[in-house]
């Protein structure tokens, strides 16, 4: 081990934790946990890294049976340490189990343990009694870890081809489906909730598109918007929610909002009260299926959408939405992960992954962007790249 290159990686983690305190800025938080990461990397044998990482599904395992055995709020309420027993109560469970998935727990971060078998909350222990963070840890383990199981042997199968067709992901060879990985979704309830909260919860901890991209001069002062202009088509909108903090935001912006998704998630959300008091029309459109029906948008904005299509399939999306826009006046926003060239960040790249086993979607480098856009006769005006470890905006119009 080179303790001094271990001390410089440990030089330049202080110097970017003081740039933090001092800016406040998310770049630099990242920046020093990267580093941070680094130092505990360096300081690790090779072999013991490899036999961590080769058992770190044991650690997803034992936060999944900590929430089944309601672990988690009993710790998150304490103040004073929990003992044993009464964790094992909230269940109940075997007591000897309890303390053996604990131990795995405090390992990682999820507790703390000031003597033994008392056990005290962490950030993490908190967090885990969050809806959304249950439901990505639900989703992942029920509906995204046994096809990641099988993505070796089916790529075994396609002999290395990338994954490209949402009828034929790992999902579906894992489960023997007919049908894609949302209609599958969409059959199962437990899973679809489990999904839903997962989804919510990635936007929740980032912040709202309308309070980084400037909004007022890219989409709001036009000449021709008027109150009746369609000003933003949300396409695969979900229950709205990005929608409805658009309206927060921007409550006098003239222009009606549209959401837009399958008929299924359309029925679950039409009348809902939320939607309503933000005076936004739901609509069903299928975008593989139908052409636009909303002429003339300001904005058709896409959210977290098209990463779960292909360049084949996302090149039919956007030739059913072309006809609908206005020359010089409509725009495409797209909010998704713009991969850098180089050393991408560990969430969009498990993301890349995790939408290519639900999917056979794929998150794009700048390049790529560019490529699909241009193939489809859209001109990019802008790549907005946020701050921090976040989303960022493609704007697009018609070239
Ligand atoms: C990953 S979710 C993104 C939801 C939302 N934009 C967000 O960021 O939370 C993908 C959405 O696309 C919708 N979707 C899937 N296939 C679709 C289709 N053929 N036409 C319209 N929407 C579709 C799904 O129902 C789902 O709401």
């Amino acid at each position: 081990m080179d303790i001094q290159h271990l001390q410089g990686l440990l030089a330049e983690a202080k110097t970017l934790l003081d740039s933090y305190e001092s800016t406040q800025t998310d770049t630099f938080r990242v920046q020093a946990q990267e580093k941070a990461t680094q130092v505990a990397r360096a300081l690790e044998r090779p072999k013991d890294a490899i036999l961590k990482l080769s058992f770190s599904p044991v650690i997803v395992m034992a936060v999944k049976t900590a929430d089944d055995m309601n672990v988690f709020p009993v710790l998150a309420q304490a103040t004073a340490p929990v003992p044993l027993a009464e964790l094992a109560a909230a269940k109940p469970a075997d007591p000897l189990l309890v303390e053996r998935i604990m131990r795995v727990l405090v390992a990682n971060g999820f507790a703390e343990e000031p003597a033994p078998s008392e056990y005290l909350p962490t950030a993490l222990s908190r967090e885990m009694t969050q809806r959304t963070s249950i439901g990505a840890v639900g989703s992942l383990f029920h509906e995204f870890l046994p096809s990641i199981q099988k993505v070796p042997e089916y790529l075994q199968s396609t002999n290395y081809r990338n994954p490209d067709d949402p009828m034929l992901a790992p999902l579906q060879y894992t489960h023997n489906l007919k049908v894609d990985g949302f209609t599958w979704l969409c059959q199962n309830p437990e899973a679809l909730t489990r999904f839903n909260n997962f989804m919510e919860g990635q936007r929740a901890d980032r912040p709202h598109w309308g309070d980084w991209f400037p909004v007022r001069e890219q989409l709001l002062d036009h000449p021709d918007m008027t109150a009746e202009t369609p000003l933003l088509v949300d396409l695969g909108a979900g229950r709205g929610h990005d929608l409805i903090g658009f309206r927060k935001r921007f409550p006098d912006a003239p222009g009606k909002l549209i959401l837009e998704d399958l008929s299924s998630v359309i029925d679950e959300v039409r009348g809902a009260q939320d939607l309503e008091a933000a005076s936004i029309d739901a609509v069903a459109h299928d975008f593989f299926a139908e052409v636009q029906p909303v002429q003339g948008a300001r904005a058709y904005y896409f959210k977290n959408v098209l990463h779960d299509w292909s360049d084949e399939k996302a090149t039919i999306i956007f030739n059913h939405l072309k006809p609908a826009m206005k020359r010089g006046f409509s725009k495409v926003i797209m909010e998704e992960y713009i991969i850098p060239d180089q050393n991408a960040r560990s969430l969009p790249c498990m993301t890349d992954i995790a939408v290519m086993v639900f999917c056979s979607g794929l998150e794009r480098t700048q390049q790529r962007w560019s490529n699909l856009l241009t193939s489809v006769g859209l001109r990019v005006i802008k790549f907005w790249v946020r701050e921090g470890d976040g989303l960022g905006i493609i704007e697009a119009e018609l070239a």
